[in-house]
């Protein structure tokens, strides 16, 4: 075990961490709070990702430094373990304990807490530590990053622990270079592996695109810089794409009415810079602040919204994934599944379990359950949050099924897997997924559209006392706390034509969040309401 030097550790941390008595969580985001509050996280978290990277006999884990969809003066933190998933979830209540303990007790309180858990996790001597870091254009990341490293070097000693920065990153773009697992591999790795696997499906000028032109509005973030560097090699006609909230270098409008989680909760078009005229033969998407999400959407020629989102994404893999199973004689040896969660919408899950007779599993919000699901479940598991987050799972069987067969489906298959970034969520690979596909089955955006109808939702959220008080069961679907509420809740939506809703309490904000629908537009708004009313005087009593 490395030797850790207290007085060391006790300069860098009476210089680094400033913030006291705050309590912090980390969750399916990682560690999410308001800058200035986030040394201490930094400070301690980095320590943890480099014992991670022991337990694993040194290989790289990986640390991002984002608040993805979040106003420019929050920043985050999470950690990426070295297959490029997210932290396995049991060390996330020692996590939350250790940071905390740092900013509500004594230094000696801390640091003995932190000298136990890491002789826990060391059993060889000559292990050192390597991991990965990379942030987002927030103006805070520089600054976090400085903290991260200084708890880490303190602790380690400069020489015995190896870390590897990339700089400005998405945040898919750093799960996949932690997977690869290798030094000397940068951003132009990730690009050439996507821009190759681009090349293999498509096929160059004699293509004849389903859309005139495509526009990426990329929120004002890092997204845009990839993007950016991404297309320069990728074969794809460059007059038809155009890149809108590109200012990642002026921090202060990242997500800032742009951005795929406003298109998505707001219902309309980011604003934007461009003078075009909007065309219904274009089609438009939009990231999130760190790029693992992406909707897409278009105007149509009555100059109508419409909006294609996680479940459209995931109900469109699910077709095309189908088809080219069907045309390969492989669909009887894999299986192909959906996984969303209560938010997705209830006409996709009909659509996927009526019309396309795919199996749909329903997980608790937050992608490691949904991607966990996927992995167990399906050979092919599609998995899409509604907002846009989500990517697809091949099984170790699928590849080697789809190796053996030469048929065109079966290469096709392969293919399109090596699109697709299975590390994690990606708006860059899931953007290639979309178009490839779109291009393959020759469909418009209207034509993707008018596969299925969304039903009339409504998602708001409400501010209460105390939301632990509010404890669900099945998925999240239904509330077992505050008791008798939930009899309440069902009585109101079943008085509405396909009516559902439910209620739950967020796992990153502090609030309630109440989603409804119906198939009657004009009645949305009073199903909600009265959930709304329900929900409040349940807490009031
Ligand atoms: C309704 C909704 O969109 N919830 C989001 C949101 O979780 P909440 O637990 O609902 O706050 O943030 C998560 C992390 O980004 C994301 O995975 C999830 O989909
Ligand atoms: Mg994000």
């Amino acid at each position: 075990m490395i030797e850790v030097n207290k007085e060391k550790v006790y300069a860098a941390f009476d210089q680094i961490c400033k913030t006291k008595n705050y309590n912090f969580t980390y969750g399916t985001a990682g560690f999410r709070d308001h800058a200035i509050r986030l040394d201490t996280v930094m400070f301690t978290t980095g320590i943890i990702a480099a014992i991670r990277s022991i337990t694993h006999g040194g290989k790289y884990t990986g640390v991002m430094i984002t608040a993805s969809h979040n106003p420019p003066q929050d920043n985050g933190v999470k950690i990426v373990e070295p297959k490029g998933d997210m932290l396995l979830p049991s060390w996330e209540p020692e996590i939350t304990r250790l940071v905390n303990l740092a900013s509500n007790n004594t230094f000696d309180a801390w640091f003995d807490a932190m000298m136990d858990f890491y002789k826990s996790k060391t059993t060889s001597d000559d292990v050192i530590p390597h991991f990965m870091l990379a942030h987002d254009s927030r103006e805070s990341s520089p600054h976090l990053l400085h903290c991260l490293t200084t708890g880490v070097e303190a602790w380690f000693g400069v020489n015995n622990v190896k870390i590897k920065c990339h700089g400005l990153l998405t945040t898919p773009q750093l799960h996949f270079l932690t997977f690869l697992q290798r030094e000397n591999d940068s951003v132009k790795d990730y690009n050439t592996f996507f821009q190759n696997a681009w090349a293999n499906l498509y096929k160059g000028d004699d293509e004849e695109l389903p859309f005139d032109n495509l526009y990426v509005d990329t929120a004002n973030g890092i997204g845009s810089r990839q993007l950016e560097l991404f297309i320069k090699d990728w074969k794809f006609p460059n007059d038809r794409i155009h890149i809108l909230n590109g200012d990642y270098q002026n921090p202060s409008k990242l997500n800032i009415d742009c951005g795929a989680d406003f298109v998505k909760t707001q219902h309309k078009l980011p604003k934007h810079e461009t003078n075009t005229k909007l065309s219904p033969r274009d089609l438009y998407c939009s990231f999130d602040g760190d790029a693992d999400r992406i909707v897409f959407y278009y105007q149509d020629s009555q100059e109508k919204f419409h909006l294609l989102d996680g479940d459209k994404i995931s109900t469109l893999f699910a077709k095309f994934l189908q088809k080219l199973l069907h045309e390969s004689q492989l669909g009887s040896q894999l299986k192909l599944g959906v996984v969303q969660t209560a938010y997705a919408n209830g006409n996709s899950t009909k659509y996927i379990t009526d019309k396309l007779c795919v199996p749909v599993s329903c997980t608790k919000t937050g992608v490691k359950h949904l991607h966990h699901e996927a992995q167990s479940s399906y050979d092919i598991g599609i998995y899409f949050e509604a907002n846009g987050h989500g990517t697809i799972l091949f099984s170790e069987k699928f590849q080697q099924l789809v190796k053996m067969n030469t048929n065109h489906a079966a290469k096709k298959l392969y293919h399109f897997s090596q699109i697709i970034n299975q590390t994690v969520g990606d708006a860059i690979a899931d953007m290639l997924g979309v178009l490839i596909t779109l291009i393959s089955l020759k469909w418009t955006a209207h034509d993707w559209d008018k596969e299925y109808q969304d039903l009339p939702n409504l998602l708001t959220k409400v501010i209460v006392p105390d939301r632990t008080l509010f404890e669900t069961t099945d998925q999240e679907r239904k509330l077992v706390k505050p008791v008798g509420l939930q009899p309440k809740i069902e009585d109101c939506f079943n008085k509405f034509e396909q009516g559902r809703s439910f209620v739950r309490a967020s796992g990153t904000e502090d609030a309630v969040r109440i989603y409804c629908e119906c198939s009657d537009d004009s009645k949305i708004k009073l199903l909600s309401t009265e959930i709304t009313e329900l929900v409040v005087n349940s807490v009031k009593q």
